[in-house]
């Protein structure tokens, strides 16, 4: 039977398998996709730690459901997302790599240049379901400041690892890293 680690949010309780990544790293896996009773718990907590901010951004793909939520419950219009691959119909897209804990190979993030132009000169508040490593948040930071947002705050459901440790970042509950 897997291993499971019983983590509490929001009022609520989740019992995340554990998945070993490599010989010496196991995480214990946080799928928000699809747990729409965790987004809408959690989502109102962040909102609550936020700063005041004009637009939302994430990255694909677990990002994304939450970026909606905190979107709306701040009466925004728009939210943007960083795909991690350039689709066909994306013009003159923005690009940065990232390098994620889950990610054996580098990828790419990317925003499509209508996205880049409307995130220009807005205060954004970068939102996100888990922070480990910190290279995805790292490279969506460099990814709006390339198209010139102002990153006033960053922000995740979960803070994994070291990540715990960070003043930079918001965060509602601490996630361990296992052995
Ligand atoms: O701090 P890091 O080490 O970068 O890890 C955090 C990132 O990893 C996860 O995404 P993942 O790379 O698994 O991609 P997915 O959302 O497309 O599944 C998570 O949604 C964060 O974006
Ligand atoms: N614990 C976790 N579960 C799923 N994706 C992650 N990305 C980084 N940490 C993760």
């Amino acid at each position: 039977m897997t291993n499971t680690y019983t983590l509490q949010v929001a009022g609520l309780e989740r019992d995340l398998p554990i998945i070993r990544l490599t010989e010496n790293l196991s995480i214990a896996s946080f799928v928000i996709l699809g747990d729409a009773e965790l987004l809408r718990e959690a989502s109102p907590l962040l909102v609550d730690k936020l700063p005041e901010v004009d637009v939302i951004v994430t990255a694909e793909a677990k990002g994304i459901p939450l970026a909606y939520e905190v979107t709306n419950q701040l009466g925004l219009s728009a939210y943007y997302v960083a795909r991690k691959t350039v689709k066909p119909y994306m013009q003159n897209p923005l690009m940065n790599e990232v390098h994620s804990i889950t990610t054996q190979a580098k990828q790419t993030l990317c925003f499509d240049q209508k996205d880049a132009l409307e995130i220009k000169g807005k205060r954004v508040a970068i939102i996100d379901d888990v922070i480990s490593t910190g290279e995805s948040l790292r490279a969506l930071e460099e990814l709006v400041e390339l198209a010139g947002g102002n990153v006033v705050a960053k922000a995740a459901i979960l803070a994994e690892g070291d990540a715990a440790k960070r003043e930079d970042i918001i965060f509602l509950e601490e996630l361990p890293l296992f052995d």
